[in-house]
């Protein structure tokens, strides 16, 4: 395998450390006693990057940190041998709360960011630009901090796009609408998600195709929306026309939602990497993104459990 389709970047705009509490039921207006705790460097490209890297990715990691508290992202990224290029901003990451309740339900409070000034974004863009000299993909998922602009993100997608690069981006609201325009390679919004961008509640399987189809013929090669529980779709651009895949996971016993989505981004972006057909891809994608679903945080304890649990899932050209 060329060392190009080993190496991934991935960028977190707007990284959090994520403050994981499970109670039994939780009860608004009231106090509630959570009986575990965690509290783990997070944001959905540190996730895209932690899942890759036990793959066996070369992970670069580039977004802005605040350097207040930057202790727990530093060893993380050590753990995963990843090169650290997060530039550092005055103050402190955000911490985002998550509650989980006993049902699997996840309640989650996220936070607004840092702020990045013209001068860190100018930092960060000389980071960017000098590693696209030795990348292909990027993966650009989450939200915005302070001081990014929704067209700002769009104008680096762009310009990687006009290199030629793959850029994987995964985000939400303006952000993700903006990003649209600049023509990302692979999009994976989740159904509500792509509701949100066609500005009508989609409520079936068909409402959601043609929404990617719309999306796709945009110009953008892989619409992937993702339906928790009930699978995925891919619209994959091909040579003669675009072709639709779905993959149904096994039934799981759910921990913890978070992070599902950004293990999905991850499997198919290993996919990829490894020029796997894209059968191997979703389903592969699928299952990591299934067995996320039963642990607290993310990352690949055991590839063998994920290729069990590949065999399980249901594949379908068409609905
Ligand atoms: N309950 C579940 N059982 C099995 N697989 C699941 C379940 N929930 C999610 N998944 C898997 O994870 C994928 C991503 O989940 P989802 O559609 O909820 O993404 P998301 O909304 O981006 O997630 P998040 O923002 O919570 O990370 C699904 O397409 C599916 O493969
Ligand atoms: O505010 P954003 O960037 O949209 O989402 C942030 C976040 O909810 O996404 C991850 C799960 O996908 C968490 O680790 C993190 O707290």
């Amino acid at each position: 395998m060329s060392d190009l389709n080993n190496k991934v970047v991935t960028i977190t705009l707007n990284p959090a450390l994520d403050l994981t509490g499970s109670v039994n039921e939780l009860n608004l207006g009231t106090v509630n006693l959570a009986h575990t705790g965690s509290l783990h460097a997070a944001g959905k490209g540190v996730n895209v990057a932690r899942v890759l890297s036990d793959l066996g990715a070369q992970v670069t990691v580039t977004g802005f940190l605040g350097r207040d508290n930057d202790a727990l992202f530093c060893s993380l990224f050590e753990k995963m041998n990843a090169q650290d290029q997060f530039v550092r901003v005055d103050g402190a990451t955000r911490i985002n709360v998550k509650l989980v309740e006993e049902n699997g339900q996840v309640s989650d409070i996220n936070f607004p960011g840092v702020n990045v000034t013209a001068q860190a974004i100018a930092e960060f863009e000389g980071n960017l630009w000098t590693l696209a000299e030795t990348h292909q993909f990027f993966v650009l998922a989450g939200s915005l901090p302070t001081g990014i602009s929704p067209e700002l993100c769009a104008s680096w997608i762009q310009k990687l796009h006009e290199m030629g690069k793959k850029v994987i981006f995964d985000s939400s609201r303006t952000a993700l609408t903006a990003g649209l325009t600049a023509q990302p390679w692979l999009i994976k919004p989740n159904d509500e998600e792509l509701s949100e961008i066609v500005g009508t509640k989609l409520t079936s399987p068909q409402a959601c195709q043609q929404a990617a189809e719309d999306l796709a013929a945009t110009g953008i090669d892989n619409v992937v929306v993702s339906l928790g529980a009930k699978g995925v779709m891919w619209l994959a651009k091909n040579q003669q026309q675009p072709q639709w895949r779905f993959a149904q996971p096994p039934k799981m016993t759910v921990v913890s939602t978070v992070g599902a989505g950004d293990t999905l981004v991850a499997g198919l972006c290993w996919g990829h990497l490894q020029a796997w057909q894209p059968e191997q891809i979703l389903s592969f994608a699928t299952a990591l993104s299934a067995l996320a679903v039963s642990q607290v945080g993310v990352g690949v304890e055991s590839i063998k459990t994920v290729t069990e649990l590949q065999k399980k899932v249901t594949l379908n050209n068409l609905f």
